[in-house]
């Protein structure tokens, strides 16, 4: 494995989990050299809340943000479970994603912990309102930067028709939120050279995606309208 694929900042506290029914990554951020160590979870899975609870709470995290890349079709987002087990934590989705959640973001709009940020990018194409999560660019932000895709780009695949993602630079670290091949990490430079779909011209990659003959996801009539308002809730949330 290449020394950059785990580079951080010295105040980055990074983690990939892995949901192996739907083969979800969920990504832990935490900034460890704020005196609170806020946390965020990107695209929490309801199985694995119990989980990531506990590995926030042995690490001395403050978990404050579950954020949903996009409305996902294969499995429930964990948002609302963080939402009712730990107090405090705020759900995120984009806007354009009309689902519900406590916080919408929109294109440019950051999402700090603690002096972290990531920064929101419009990826649609997947899903209306799916967006990429970019680690912020400046003084004290993990570098190279990492890009968390959602289905938006897979590790030499895609769950899209058109993309932003190629304008970061060559060196940012890709990290979906599926993976069917075992892969965990890549960067934008390795995708625009291998990716079998995104090197293509127009007309082979509409020919490609229009022939994926993919199944009808099992959990999508679940899913779906559970996401929508941001997950199974265990109890009433409190009103903001
Ligand atoms: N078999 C799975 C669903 C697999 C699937 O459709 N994955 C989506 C992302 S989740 S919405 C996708 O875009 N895949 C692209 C690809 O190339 O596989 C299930 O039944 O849940
Ligand atoms: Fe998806």
């Amino acid at each position: 494995m290449g020394s950059a694929a785990y580079t951080t900042s010295s105040r980055l506290l990074f983690r990939q989990l892995f949901e192996k029914d739907s083969s979800t990554y969920t990504y832990l951020l935490a900034d460890t050299s704020h005196p609170d160590k806020p946390a965020l979870l990107v695209d929490p899975v309801d199985k694995t809340v119990d989980r990531d609870i506990s590995l926030v709470k042995e690490l001395g995290l403050k978990l404050i943000y579950a954020i949903n890349t996009h409305v996902h079709a294969d499995h429930v987002t964990g948002s609302g479970l963080l939402k009712s087990k730990v107090p405090g934590v705020k759900s995120i989705i984009s806007k354009a994603s009309n689902a519900k959640a406590d916080l919408f973001v929109e294109p440019g709009d950051k999402i700090i912990f603690g002096d972290l940020f990531l920064e929101v990018r419009a990826t649609p194409g997947h899903t209306v309102g799916c967006v990429t999560y970019v680690t912020g660019d400046g003084p004290n932000q993990p570098q190279p930067r990492m890009a968390f895709t959602g289905d938006t780009l897979l590790i030499r695949g895609c769950g899209r028709t058109d993309f932003q993602i190629f304008s970061l630079p060559k060196d940012t670290l890709i990290y979906p939120a599926h993976d069917y091949k075992g892969f965990s990490v890549s960067t934008v430079g390795e995708e625009m050279q291998y990716n079998p779909r995104l090197t293509k011209d127009e007309e082979t990659f509409k020919n490609i995606m229009a022939n994926l003959n993919l199944s009808y996801p099992k959990m999508i009539d679940i899913a779906v309208p559970a996401n929508m308002v941001c997950g199974l809730q265990e109890v009433e949330s409190k009103a903001l």
